[in-house]
């Protein structure tokens, strides 16, 4: 039988198609679309029809129609405001049970009907606030959308003890919390990412870094970039990019890795500041998307020597997805059977 995993976030959507029989992915549909689109176009009409178009591509490729589909497992923004079915964040901290006692089964029509278990969120448990004055306590608030669902799929990839931290670079840099029983303490989230993108594409610093950013990681000029964040400031780091490119020879590769430096160095020092609060972190893994994974990999080395700081490959960054979905919908027996009327969605002892 096979079911389809999707993971629809900030800017992109992934939509994977899985045989639970050899478990493997039998095709990966990339759209690029997220609820960003949503959040400018102020309509998510486009993300429900490209994910729809993308579902039926999937299909007709395999020469399969909705009802070979068991179900749908979607995680990410999909579940947002912004994007196409909202479920509430659960709170912090949270393991694999809450995931699946959390989750939601429906059935959309932009989903072609197959039933769609949508799996949620997390938000940060605050200790001690106060309801009047919550602008001075917002750093302690933070969600994440579908990195709790990479952070267990990396988390059964590695063989870790003691507390540590999940990072997670994307259209959102995201720092996940896990504890000594591997649950999920609280996240940190920064919009790094999306930084990148957005002075590139918008700003004068257009016609100083190529369109497609770091094409090979110098980890020379990131590390130059990182102190010239700490030392003069994130902003005048960026205007170092125009400088650089009127006054020095290095090149578009090389001004974009000084960039993403800076952007990190600034990520960096969010993450330095909730440390404390977790005490001793033991193990740090560096997941989320290329080159970014790499590039935060060496600064956080560079960082603090004393980190263990270990880098996922790009396939255990791929497979985390499927076993992070997996291990919660393993979790998923009770909602399977309160779901059971509109059909059976998972047999007993089935993975995903
Ligand atoms: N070559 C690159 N050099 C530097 N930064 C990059 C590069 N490619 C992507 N990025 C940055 O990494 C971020 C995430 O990239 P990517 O497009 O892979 O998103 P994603 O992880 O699929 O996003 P999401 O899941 O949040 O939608 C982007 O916001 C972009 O700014
Ligand atoms: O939960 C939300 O509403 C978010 O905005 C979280 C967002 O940062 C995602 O985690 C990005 O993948």
């Amino acid at each position: 039988m096979k079911v389809i995993l999707i993971d629809s976030g900030t800017t992109n959507s992934r939509l994977r198609l899985y045989d639970k029989t050899t478990s493997e992915v039998l095709d990966t549909e990339k759209i690029r679309i997220g609820v960003k689109d949503t959040a400018i176009s102020g309509s998510n009409n486009n993300l429900k029809a490209q994910l729809k178009q993308g579902l039926e591509r999937l299909l007709a490729k395999h020469q399969l129609t909705p009802s070979d589909i068991e179900y749908i497992a979607a995680s990410g923004m999909i579940t947002s405001n912004l994007g196409i079915y909202e479920i509430p964040h659960i709170p912090s901290p949270a393991g694999l049970e809450e995931f699946a006692q959390f989750s939601k089964v429906t059935q959309l029509e932009e989903f072609l009907s197959i039933p769609c278990v949508f799996i949620p969120g997390m938000k940060n448990t605050i200790d001690s606030m106060d309801p009047r004055d919550l602008v001075a306590c917002i750093n302690e608030f933070d969600v994440m959308r579908g990195e709790e669902v990479e952070s267990f799929g990396l988390l059964k990839q590695f063989d870790v003890n003691g507390k540590g931290m999940i990072v997670l670079p994307g259209s959102h840099t995201k720092f996940v919390a896990v504890g000594e029983r591997k649950d999920l303490l609280y996240c940190l989230s920064t919009l790094g990412g999306e930084t990148l993108s957005a002075l590139q594409k918008e700003t004068i610093l257009s016609d100083s870094l190529g369109s497609s950013l770091i094409k090979s990681i110098d980890q020379k000029m990131l590390e130059c970039g990182f102190e010239a964040a700490k030392q003069y400031g994130l902003t005048r780091s960026f205007y170092h990019i125009r400088l650089l490119d009127l006054f020095s020879d290095l090149d578009a590769n090389q001004r974009a890795n000084y960039f993403a430096g800076s952007v990190i160095y600034s990520d960096l020092q969010a993450l330095s500041q909730s440390e404390e609060g977790m005490g001793e972190i033991e193990w740090m893994i560096v997941g989320g998307s290329d080159p970014l994974r790499k590039a935060f990999s060496h600064l956080l080395s560079y960082m603090n020597k004393k980190w263990d700081v270990m880098e996922a490959t790009d396939q255990q960054v791929e497979d985390s997805l499927v076993f992070g979905a997996s291990e919660i919908l393993a979790n998923c027996k009770d909602l399977f059977l309160k779901n059971a009327s509109k059909g059976s969605v998972c047999d007993e002892n089935s993975q995903l």
